[in-house]
């Protein structure tokens, strides 16, 4: 049996795209995704992402981290899988998709010079355990709080885009071993469900440095959900303006985190880079 696949990335956070709408789950098993991601003996990416059949027949995306851990959502991924919905000639509305996922219904737009927006919904502040909207929550200045790591004490600042983030603002990003640290922090009990861990450091309000390492992926070259938890974290500090450019090591997002509905814009490229057949 041979099964076709596509290979995109979002600013050089890449994946495999398997269009598995035939069936209501995943055509491949966390540890068979595991072995696809392997950037040796596999076709090598940061996550295998599946096009499935919704309950209520429309589009659902699931995601495995090349760890094989299954993330809520994915900003880079979301981009990626509405490029290739187009390029397969899925109709849509005005270039919209409607797409299930764990962090509930996520609408990426395709715009006119290539790039995708997507509305990515509203952030949840999760410092004290127990999401709050941030609606509710819009009138703090600041929102961190202390967390000791590697012998360490970092302010940090947690925001969900249905998935969980830990941003910490520093002088000098360059300077931090994101290896060393990253995985001290995904592992850290105060993150019961492990983190994405953002270090960001900030040029001026509508311009920030972001190096990321992601839970059940390690150090990636971009992050979108984690690139609009820093925008919402930079503003809840008052360090930077809703809309804002973050620059990552594979490139720029644009994130707009919108005053009157809450919800959060991200705009960013989505690339082809092969297309091949699996023989199982
Ligand atoms: N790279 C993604 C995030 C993928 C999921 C993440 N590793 C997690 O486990 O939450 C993005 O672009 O948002």
């Amino acid at each position: 049996m041979s099964i076709a696949f596509s290979k995109y990335h979002g600013l050089g956070n890449d994946f495999i795209l398997i269009d598995n709408r035939h069936s209501a789950e995943p055509i491949f098993t966390a540890e068979q995704s595991i072995k696809l991601c392997d950037r040796n003996f596999g076709i090598g990416a940061d996550g295998v992402i599946f096009l499935l059949t919704a309950v209520d027949g429309g589009h659902q995306m699931r995601i495995f981290n090349s760890d094989g851990s299954e993330p809520e959502m994915c900003g880079n991924g979301i981009r990626c899988l509405a490029k290739f919905m187009d390029d397969l000639g899925i109709p849509s509305l005005e270039r919209k998709y409607s797409i299930h996922t764990g962090a509930g219904l996520i609408v990426p737009q395709m715009d006119a010079d290539g790039q995708v927006t997507v509305d990515m919904g509203k952030p949840f502040l999760t410092a004290a355990e127990i999401p709050t909207t941030l609606g509710e929550a819009g009138d703090r200045k600041v929102i961190d709080f202390p967390v000791e790591v590697g012998g360490k004490v970092w302010n940090v600042t947690t925001v969900s885009m249905g998935n969980p983030h830990c941003m910490i603002f520093v002088d000098d990003v360059a300077s931090i071993p994101l290896a060393e640290i990253g995985v001290l922090f995904e592992h850290h009990p105060a993150f019961p469900n492990r983190t994405n861990t953002e270090f960001v450091e900030v040029v001026n309000r509508g311009y920030v440095k972001m190096r990321v390492w992601e839970r059940g992926a390690g150090a990636t070259l971009a992050c979108g959900t984690g690139a609009c938890a820093t925008v919402v974290a930079g503003v809840l500090n008052d360090r930077c303006d809703r809309n804002c450019t973050v620059n990552l090591p594979g490139g720029d997002l644009q994130i707009h985190w919108l005053a009157e509905s809450d919800h959060v814009l991200m705009t960013g490229p989505a690339t082809l880079v092969f297309t091949g057949s699996l023989k199982l």
